[in-house]
C-alpha cells in the first residue's frame, strides 16, 4: 500500500519538476526582464506598499549563488556580515538570507560524499523550513516573487533526495501556485505600465498637438495683425494721398478761378475788362434780336484826366479811377455790366433801359461823381465825366454798331465842355 501511494506521488512529482523546471527557467528570466525594463521606466519598480523592503546586497548575494561559479568564502562572509548587522531584519529579508544559507549548502553539496550530502540536505531542509515559518509575516504578493519563491523549489528537491515525495509535491504545488500569482501580478503590472505608457505618450502626443495648434495660432494672430497694420497704413496712405489730391485740386481750382478772373477782369478796379464788356455786350445784342428788348449803353470818359495824373501823380491818378469805379457802380442797377474800356474809360451795358431811361442813369452817375469829395486825393480838382449814351435802335445793328454810337456822343459831350450827358441820335447827337 504504502508502495503504492509512493508511486502515485512519484508519477504525480515528475510531471510537476518538469513543469517547475520550465518555470524555473523563465524565473530566471525575470530578473534581466525588469532590470531592462526599469531602465526605461520604473513603474514596475515603485515597490507595493504590502511588501517589505529588502537589502539590495542580499538580493545580489543570491543571484551570485545561482550562478555556477561563486566565491564561496567571500558569501559567506558577507551573508555573516549581514547577520550581525546592527539594523534589525524584518522578515522577508531573514527568509532570504535563510534561503541564501541553503543556496550556500547546496552548493558545497557537489563535492560531498554522500553521507555528508544525506547530512546537508537535512540541514538545508532545517534552513528553509524556518524560512517557509516566516511567511505568515510575509505579504502573498512578495512571497510570489522570484527571489522567495525559489524556496519551495529547493525544498521540494531535498524533500524528493530524503524520499518525501508527500511533501516535496506540495513544495512543488505551492511553489506552482504562488508562480501563477507572480505571473498574474506581473501581467496585471504589465498591463499597467502599458496602459500608463500608452497614456503618457498619449499625453505627449496630445501636449505636442496642442503646442503646435498653439504656435499656429499665435502665428495666425500675428499674421493678422501684420495684416490689420498694413491695412492700416494703406489705409492712412490712401487717406493721405487723397487728402494731398483733394488740396491739390482745390489750389488748382483756385488757381485756374484766379486766372479766369484775370483774363476777365481790370486789375486796377476788379471791374470786367474789356473782353468780358465784348462777350456781354455782344451775347445781350444777339438776345435783342432775338427777342427785342430795351439796351443800353453808357460811354464814360473822365474830363482832364490827364492834369490829375501830371499835377498829381500816377498814384493818385489810379486812386482817382479806383474811386469812380467805385461810385459809378454803385449807381448801376443790378442786371448791369460796369466795365473799364481802356485808360480812363467805362463802359456801362444796361439792359431793359431805353434811352431815357439810360440817360437818367447816365446823369445820376455825374451827379454822384461831382458830390463826391475827392480833396483828400486832389485838393480842390473838380473829377467829372463825359458820357455819351446809345441805345439799340434796329435789327440791324451789332454791338460794334451800339459801341461806336456811344463813342460819337460822348465826343459831342467832350465837345460841349464836357461834365454832361449826350445821348446819340442818328445823323445829330442830342443832349
Ligand atoms: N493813372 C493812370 N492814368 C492812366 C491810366 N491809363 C491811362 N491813363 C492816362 O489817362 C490819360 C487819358 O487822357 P485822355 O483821355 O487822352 O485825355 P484827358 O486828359 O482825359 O482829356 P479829355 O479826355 O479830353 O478830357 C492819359 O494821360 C493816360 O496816360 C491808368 O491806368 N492810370
Amino acid at each position: 500500500m504504502r508502495l503504492i501511494s509512493q508511486i502515485i506521488l512519484i508519477s504525480l512529482f515528475v510531471p510537476l519538476t518538469f513543469i517547475s523546471i520550465c518555470q524555473a527557467n523563465e524565473l530566471a528570466k525575470v530578473p534581466v526582464l525588469e532590470a531592462g525594463e526599469a531602465k526605461k521606466n520604473n513603474l514596475l519598480h515603485i515597490p507595493p506598499t504590502n511588501m517589505l523592503p529588502i537589502n539590495p546586497e542580499l538580493l545580489f548575494l543570491i543571484t551570485q549563488l545561482k550562478q555556477t561559479s561563486i566565491k564561496k568564502k567571500k558569501i559567506e562572509i558577507a551573508l555573516a556580515q549581514l547577520t550581525l548587522s546592527k539594523a534589525p531584519l524584518n522578515a522577508a529579508e531573514q527568509y532570504l538570507l535563510l534561503v541564501a544559507q541553503a543556496l550556500l549548502k547546496e552548493n558545497a553539496n557537489t563535492k560531498e560524499s554522500d553521507s555528508r550530502k544525506s547530512n546537508n540536505s537535512s540541514n538545508i531542509i532545517v534552513l528553509l523550513e524556518q524560512a517557509g515559518k516566516l511567511s505568515e509575516q510575509i505579504s502573498e504578493q512578495q512571497l510570489a516573487q522570484p527571489e522567495l519563491l525559489q524556496l519551495h523549489l529547493l525544498l521540494a528537491d531535498h524533500y524528493a533526495r530524503q524520499g518525501k515525495y508527500n511533501l516535496a509535491y506540495l513544495e512543488k504545488k505551492s511553489y506552482l501556485t504562488k508562480y501563477n500569482i507572480y505571473r498574474k501580478n506581473k501581467r496585471v503590472a504589465m498591463i499597467s505600465y502599458l496602459e500608463q505608457s500608452f497614456e503618457v505618450k498619449d499625453k505627449k502626443a496630445n501636449n505636442a498637438l496642442m503646442e503646435s495648434q498653439n504656435k499656429l495660432k499665435i502665428r495666425r494672430v500675428a499674421e493678422v495683425q501684420d495684416e490689420k497694420a498694413a491695412q492700416q497704413y494703406n489705409f492712412t496712405l490712401i487717406i493721405s494721398t487723397g487728402i494731398v489730391f483733394v488740396l491739390i485740386l482745390f489750389r488748382q481750382l483756385r488757381i485756374r478761378n484766379k486766372l479766369i478772373l484775370l483774363t476777365r477782369t481790370d486789375d486796377l478796379t476788379g471791374l470786367a475788362n474789356r473782353n468780358t464788356l465784348f462777350e456781354h455786350g455782344e451775347q445781350m445784342v444777339t438776345s435783342f434780336k432775338e427777342q427785342p428788348e430795351e439796351l443800353s449803353i453808357l460811354l464814360l470818359d473822365l474830363d482832364h484826366f490827364k492834369k490829375i495824373n501830371d499835377n498829381f501823380g500816377h498814384d493818385v491818378g489810379d486812386e482817382i479811377l479806383m474811386a469812380v469805379s467805385d461810385l459809378v457802380k454803385e449807381t448801376m442797377r443790378s442786371r448791369d455790366l460796369l466795365s473799364r474800356f481802356g485808360g480812363d474809360e467805362f463802359v456801362a451795358l444796361l439792359p431793359f433801359a431805353d434811352s431815357n431811361k439810360a440817360k437818367a442813369i447816365a446823369m445820376r452817375i455825374n451827379e454822384k461823381i461831382s458830390q463826391h469829395d475827392f480833396s483828400s486825393l486832389v485838393l480842390q480838382s473838380r473829377v467829372t465825366f463825359s458820357i455819351g449814351v446809345a441805345t439799340m435802335a434796329d435789327n440791324q445793328m451789332s454791338f460794334d454798331d451800339l459801341l461806336h454810337n456811344a463813342d460819337l456822343a460822348m465826343y459831342q459831350a467832350k465837345e460841349q465842355g464836357r461834365n454832361t450827358v449826350i445821348c446819340y441820335q442818328k445823323n445829330s447827337v442830342a443832349r
